[in-house]
């Protein structure tokens, strides 16, 4: 069996919208309700974790679980300070029946079944794994006082998305791990890595963004306005 765990206990404070940005409606229904929609209708996904801020219970209740009435959430629990707090509240309640875990960000609700399953699968063979895409753009590595440092080779980076996705045992080491070192990464493939164990990086998709400010939610209309016309 497969869990996983949908994160949406931030403050979206970077959106700078009077509510928190998951609940934010986008086309027809809230962000979270499109991310949950995509792992409730995958046959790859056996359980849901949902991670809210405890303060938004009732608006989480009210706009998305009653009206929507999932499946497959097994669990609603409350998320930490920081998004690897919340991750790993969401580990401490996965079914310990699971082999693959998989973490998303519920601001990434353009996620779809392909990607789910190119992780799941990855995980199945590498262990630990990242949706992500090469980058379009040149990087530039920079010292403190901004000046460049070097500029890595275009083929040598990608962008990381979520999911990621691990096998069960993997990730809980991982974390244990950052607990023990103080590690405090932005995702969490980065604290597999500092275990120094190998993450394989899985095709994403540049229309799987992650909605942090206003232009994102503009970005996630005209997406799924145009997927919308295929
Ligand atoms: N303590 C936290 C922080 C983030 N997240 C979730 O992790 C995902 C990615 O985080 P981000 O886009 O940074 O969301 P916020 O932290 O809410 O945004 P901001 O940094 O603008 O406040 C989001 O779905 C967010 O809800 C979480 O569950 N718990
Ligand atoms: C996990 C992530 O989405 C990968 O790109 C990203 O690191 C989340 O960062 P945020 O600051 O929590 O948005």
């Amino acid at each position: 069996m497969n869990s996983a765990i949908i994160l949406a206990a931030g403050k979206g404070s970077r959106m700078k919208a009077e509510l928190n940005k998951q609940y934010l409606v986008l086309k027809d229904k809230p962000i979270i309700a499109h991310t949950i929609t995509v792992f409730e209708n995958c046959p790859l996904i056996d359980e849901i974790i949902l991670v809210i801020n405890p303060e938004e219970e009732e608006i989480c209740k009210k706009r998305i679980l009653d009206r929507f009435k999932y499946k497959k959430i097994t669990k609603l629990i409350g998320g930490g300070a920081e998004r690897q707090r919340s991750v790993h509240n969401g580990l401490n309640v996965v079914d310990p029946r699971s082999q693959i875990v998989l973490v998303h960000d519920g601001a990434r609700p353009l996620v779809t079944s392909k990607i789910i399953e190119r992780c799941v699968k990855g995980a199945q063979a590498f262990g630990a794994v990242s949706a992500g895409v090469p980058i379009k753009e040149t990087i530039k590595i920079m010292t403190k006082d901004r000046f460049v440092q070097y500029t890595p080779k275009r083929e040598d980076v990608w962008i990381t998305q979520t999911p990621q996705a691990f096998q069960l045992e993997i990730i809980k080491k991982a974390h244990d791990f950052a607990i023990l070192h103080e590690i405090l990464g932005t995702d969490d493939a980065m604290l597999v890595e500092h275990m120094g164990e190998k993450v394989r990086m899985v095709e994403g998709d540049y229309e799987n963004i992650k909605i942090t400010t206003p232009e994102d939610l503009i970005a996630a209309e005209a997406i799924l306005g145009y997927k919308r016309r295929l």
